[in-house]
């Protein structure tokens, strides 16, 4: 409850420094994550759309999460690349860190599928994890690994994706065994991001898939896939030989 009024309070410095401080004026609240809140904002003069994401006012003396949320600026700084969206600003206030970066006017893919109910055939969906592979290749190639691919993250606007939430990403370490992994999600390489890939074409895949079974069954069974497909998906999952490289990853994409 405390933390709820206090995040109002703070909802409302934001918008005062927006409406007075800039030339923006916060339209709506975007979404409010674990450890951030959203906001879209307008420019009234061009029209142009963007977002103001901020830490929660929880987290203002946890010096990990401050550290996490300005890694998140470096890295985004860093990337510049026009599939994840451009930082144009970033601040503090009242000991908030916060910053305003390009509004991507898309869907992400959890809405596509589960709102809009939008279906993807084996062939698109190939086609759409080529795409996404190539911008993953350009970030990792900047040695930065995101960690975090889910569905609510890749965004989609006029058929070109776009990648978003370096909360959980981190710098590339060359020296990551096989051996020495205990969870896919964590590890510090592109393994992480081809893992989350592997898991994202699946969701494209079911989108378009009616169980014929009440039992549930493995993907492998109830997919129905081309084996060369169903094995690639497993070195993306990492349950046969891994793909060494991103670029192997895309060269070694199936055509069907
Ligand atoms: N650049 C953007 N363009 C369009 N929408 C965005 C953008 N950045 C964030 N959003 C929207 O705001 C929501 C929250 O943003 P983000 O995922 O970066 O924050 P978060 O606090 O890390 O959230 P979570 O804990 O849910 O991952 C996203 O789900 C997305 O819908």
């Amino acid at each position: 409850m405390f933390h709820f009024i206090q995040d109002k309070k703070y909802h409302n410095l934001f918008k005062k420094y927006v409406e007075n401080k800039t030339s923006f004026s916060l339209q709506d609240i975007l979404g409010n994550g674990s450890y951030g809140f959203a906001y879209l904002l307008l420019d009234e003069v061009t029209g142009n759309q963007y977002v103001l994401k901020r830490m929660r006012a929880k987290h203002r003396n946890d010096d990990k999460q401050r550290a996490k949320f300005q890694q998140e600026i470096t890295m985004l700084k860093e990337l510049d690349i026009p599939n994840v969206p451009n930082i144009l600003y970033d601040g503090v206030l009242e000991d908030i860190p916060f910053y305003i970066m390009d509004f991507v006017n898309g869907s992400t893919f959890e809405q596509a599928i589960f709102e809009e109910g939008i279906t993807f055939s084996l062939k698109e969906s190939l086609a759409i994890v080529k795409d996404l592979l190539e911008i993953v290749n350009n970030i990792h190639q900047k040695g930065i690994v995101h960690r975090d691919l889910r569905i609510p993250n890749i965004l989609i606007q006029h058929n070109i994706l776009y990648i978003i939430d370096f909360g959980l990403a981190a710098y590339i370490k060359d020296d990551t065994r096989m051996e020495d992994i205990e969870n896919p999600k964590k590890i510090e390489n592109h393994w992480s991001d081809l893992y989350y890939i592997g898991h994202f074409l699946l969701y494209l895949l079911y989108s378009n898939y009616s169980p014929t079974e009440r039992k549930e069954r493995r993907w492998q069974e109830e997919l129905e896939l081309p084996p060369v497909v169903e094995e690639y998906i497993e070195r993306l999952l990492l349950i046969q030989q891994p793909f060494s490289t991103t670029e192997e990853a895309i060269k070694s994409i199936p055509t069907v």
